[in-house]
């Protein structure tokens, strides 16, 4: 109680001079050590007493101005339980033992409030207002009073004290407000100086958030970037050296092929050689063939004669012959009559040579009788001369007999003989002559044999040929060699080029030259340059035909193509081109010069002597010839007999579907097709269909197409000896050309013309561009033309694109055109060609 006092003196002191209290420095809840007053207009500080200590075990030793202890309390308690009723009193001291710990907590709280200089009053005065209450309720025991009465007093002390240091307060308060005020004040300057530094500073973090968002995202897209180009960098590298072990390899091979190629060539001129010596022997077989065939015709006709002269003859001899057999046989019958009478000549005189031996014997006997008179003996001599001369004249008989038998026997045997002799040379003759004919037959059969074999030699000159042609030289990249020998392995299109000369109207603008043809190695005759104002644009084709090259020329160059569809293969040539470029020229030709024919009556010209000389390897060819012109999206059937679809107004009565089959084959409903089997036939075609064409005048042409010519020519071959079947088609089109509508000055019908020739031009050119870029889907259903060159530019044809260039320095731009997109179909990789061959079906035999 005392410090407590103690220190509020010091306060009093202050209060009755003091003008201004203030206090001291307070910061983060840590109470102030002085308090300041300006005492005549002097700033002092004043030291505040420390807080009392925390309260220990026995708290009531640290309340001033209590100077009773709860242990006297407790005594006091103990003593008094001993008279009074003992719950009673305990109870009312436990409750005041709370009360005074309440007020000492109440005390410290005042002395602990931050500074001291907050009292809660009413708190005070309502704790002393229920200690009175409580006093009352003790009644009249005379030691709770007086514990009561001291807190009591304690507690007035206290508010008074309270009331005093809450004036002081106040004051200090107030000052404290008006510093805190001022400090505010300044604070919310600051604050506000800071808030704009802040927004500022915010916004300034905006921006360099902004631009760190900015950047962390470059920096992600450039790692991802440098990630992605790392991969591609690796793949890259992977690729290098993949493309690089391809090259080598592809040079090893393009090394080995050159070999192979120099070994092919060899062997193909070996072949050649042998081919043109086979021919030759062929040619001389063929000649001793009709020789032999010549000579067996006469002596086929000898033989013949000789055999009507021999059955002339027998018909001659035959009346003599029976003649003669009469005669023999009267003959033979008058011979049998000498024969008897010869034996009977024979007999008797045997018997007379007996009865002349028996004669004799007996004269020998008679002269062994010496004793026998002569008379008998003269007798007997006289009967044995007798006899004698009978045996004598017997045997005269008998030799004339015999003479009569012979010379009867040779009256006989003349005619026999001579006929005997007349069978005999027939005989020799028509056996020398058989014996002859039999050489012949073997000189015959010697010169089939050599035949055939020769025959076959040819034929398996011909397989040889095919499969070089076809297989072989595919992968010879030479270019002596034909460009369609890389088109099987590689599938693109081929791309010829061909400038046609300057006509005779438009010399006199073409001073300046804007062609030109490079002369380099690797260029040379695949090359073409154009200038356009001063720049260059080099191009590189298959072949490129100079102005000067003939029909015969270009189409040399194509005669292989045209000899595969022969092989089963689908080829379509087309020819595209500015309008007045030429390509009805290198199609068609001009009609009437025979130098001038184009490559469409060349090539059936072709394919008929080819048909013609392969008959003898056994092929049997059948030919079908179908012609249509796509007129405004319309299809045109140009040889259809009725001219149905010559309408007035250019739209076609029927409506030909086109259609594509499994096999790639193209269909187009209702079109007419005319088998042929000339060229003569092929020409009269043609003509008939050029009559039909739709032609017109435009500034550029003065027989310009104005619709695309499609001519097909559908093969199927069978061979009979090898079982084998082809079917080959040949697809020749002259396309309309392209045009400028200033240029060409159409109107009307030509305008409507020109349009659709260009939409029909353009789809093409998509289906071109989707094919080089490989899309999933190319738009050949966009145009008529598209859709039936479909399987061409789409399929397993082998295709030949002719880009005909005008050398007119006023089509230049055009010219550049064409070629662009010539460039672009040269890239176009399509399927690759298939040949259509099957082994015959039996059923078809
Ligand atoms: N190589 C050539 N040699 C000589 N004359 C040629 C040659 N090419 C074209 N011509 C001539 O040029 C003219 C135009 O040729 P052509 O009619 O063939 O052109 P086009 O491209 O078919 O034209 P359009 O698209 O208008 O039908 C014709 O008179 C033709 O005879």
């Amino acid at each position: 109680m005392m410090k407590l006092q103690n220190q509020f003196n010091g306060v009093e002191g202050l209060d009755q001079s003091r003008r201004e209290i203030m206090v001291g420095p307070r910061s983060n809840g840590i109470r102030p050590r002085h308090a300041f007053a300006a005492v005549n207009g002097r700033r002092e500080s004043f030291p505040l007493s420390a807080p009392p200590s925390a309260p220990t075990s026995n708290a009531g030793s640290d309340v001033a101005g209590l100077d009773f202890t709860r242990e006297d309390v407790e005594a006091l308690l103990n003593e008094r339980m001993k008279t009074k009723n003992k719950f009673n009193y305990k109870e009312r001291c436990e409750q005041m033992m709370d009360y005074i710990r309440r007020l000492r907590l109440c005390i410290r709280w005042f002395q602990e409030v931050e500074g001291g200089y907050l009292l809660e009053q009413e708190n005070l005065r309502e704790l002393l207002e229920s200690a009175e209450k409580k006093c009352t309720e003790m009644g009249n025991n005379e030691l709770s009073r007086s514990v009561i009465h001291r807190i009591l007093r304690l507690s007035k002390c206290l508010i008074t004290e309270s009331e005093r240091i809450s004036a002081i307060l106040e004051v200090l308060m107030q000052n404290k407000e008006e510093d805190l005020n001022a400090i505010i004040m300044e604070l919310r300057k600051n604050y506000n100086l800071l808030q704009e530094k802040c927004a500022k500073e915010e916004s300034d973090k905006l921006a360099v958030m902004d631009d760190l968002s900015r950047e962390k995202e470059a920096r992600i897209a450039a790692e991802k970037l440098q990630a992605s180009l790392s991969v591609d960098l690796e793949k890259a590298n992977q690729e290098q050296q993949s493309s690089t072990q391809k090259i080598s390899s592809l040079n090893d091979m393009y090394k080995r092929l050159q070999e192979y190629n120099t070994s092919l060539q060899q062997y193909n001129t070996k072949l050649q050689t042998e081919l043109s010596m086979t021919n030759e022997t062929l040619k001389c077989v063929e000649s001793e063939k009709a020789a032999i065939v010549e000579n067996l015709s006469t002596l086929r006709g000898q033989f013949s004669s000789l055999q009507d002269h021999l059955t002339s003859f027998r018909v001659g001899s035959y009346a003599s012959q029976e003649e003669a057999a009469n005669q023999k046989e009267a003959l033979v019958s008058e011979v049998g009559c000498l024969r008897m009478e010869l034996q009977q000549a024979r007999d008797e005189r045997d018997r007379q040579l007996s009865q002349v031996l028996s004669l004799t014997e007996e004269v020998a006997k008679y002269k062994d009788f010496t004793g026998k008179s002569a008379s008998e003996l003269d007798c007997l001599t006289v009967k044995s001369n007798e006899l004698e001369a009978k045996c004598s004249s017997r045997n005269e008989i008998v030799r004339t007999l015999q003479d009569q038998l012979a010379a009867a026997q040779k009256k006989l045997q003349m005619p026999a003989l001579w006929l005997l002799l007349a069978f005999q040379m027939s005989d020799l003759s028509a056996i020398e002559t058989r014996k002859q004919f039999e050489e012949q037959n073997l000189i015959i059969c010697d010169l089939r044999n050599r035949l055939e074999d020769a025959e076959l030699k040819l034929v398996e000159g011909e397989k040889l040929r095919k499969k070089l042609h076809n297989t072989i030289l595919v992968v010879v990249s030479h270019r002596s060699l034909s460009p369609f020998d890389f088109q099987e392995l590689k599938g693109n299109i081929r791309v010829f080029c061909r400038v046609r000369p300057l006509l005779s109207d438009e010399s006199s603008n073409a001073d300046t030259k804007v062609i030109n043809f490079p002369t380099s190695t690797e260029a040379m005759g695949r090359g073409i340059d154009l200038l356009q104002n001063g720049q260059k644009h080099c191009f590189t084709f298959d072949k490129v035909f100079m102005p000067d090259a003939s029909q015969e020329d270009v189409f040399v160059e194509i005669s292989q193509l045209v000899q595969s569809a022969l092989d089963g293969y689908k080829v379509c040539i087309f020819a595209y081109g500015q309008t007045g470029s030429g390509k009805t020229f290198t199609m068609m030709g001009r009609p009437g010069n025979a130098n001038k024919k184009g490559l469409i009556p060349r090539s059936l010209e072709q394919i008929f002597e080819t048909r013609q000389s392969l008959q003898s390897q056994g092929w049997k060819y059948e030919l079908q010839v179908s012609m249509l012109e796509i007129y405004n999206e319309t299809i045109r059937d140009l040889l259809a007999t009725n001219k149905s679809y010559a309408m007035e107004n250019g739209t076609s009565g029927k409506q030909y579907m086109i259609k594509h089959d499994a096999n790639g084959n193209t269909h187009v409903s209702d079109l007419t097709i005319v088998d042929v089997r000339s060229t003569r036939e092929v020409s009269y075609l043609l003509d008939k269909a050029a009559q039909s064409r739709s032609v017109g005048k435009t500034l550029m042409n003065e027989q310009s197409s104005r619709s695309h010519f499609v001519f097909t020519l559908r093969i199927s071959g069978v061979n009979e000896s090898t079982e084998q079947q082809v079917q080959g088609v040949l697809n020749l089109i002259d396309l309309a050309g392209s045009e400028r509508l200033s240029k060409s000055g159409s109107t009307g019908d030509r305008l409507k013309e020109t349009q659709a020739i260009n939409k029909s031009l353009s789809s093409l050119s998509d289906v071109i561009f989707a094919l080089a870029k490989r899309e999933d889907h190319v738009p050949f259903r966009n145009s008529k033309l598209t859709y039936l060159l479909q399987p061409c530019l789409g399929g397993d044809s082998k295709t030949l694109m002719f880009v005909n260039i005008s050398p007119d320095p006023s089509s230049l731009p055009e010219s550049l055109c064409s070629l662009r997109f010539a460039a672009r179909v040269n890239a176009c990789e399509i399927g690759v060609p298939r040949r259509q061959t099957n082994a015959r079906l039996s059923e078809s035999r």
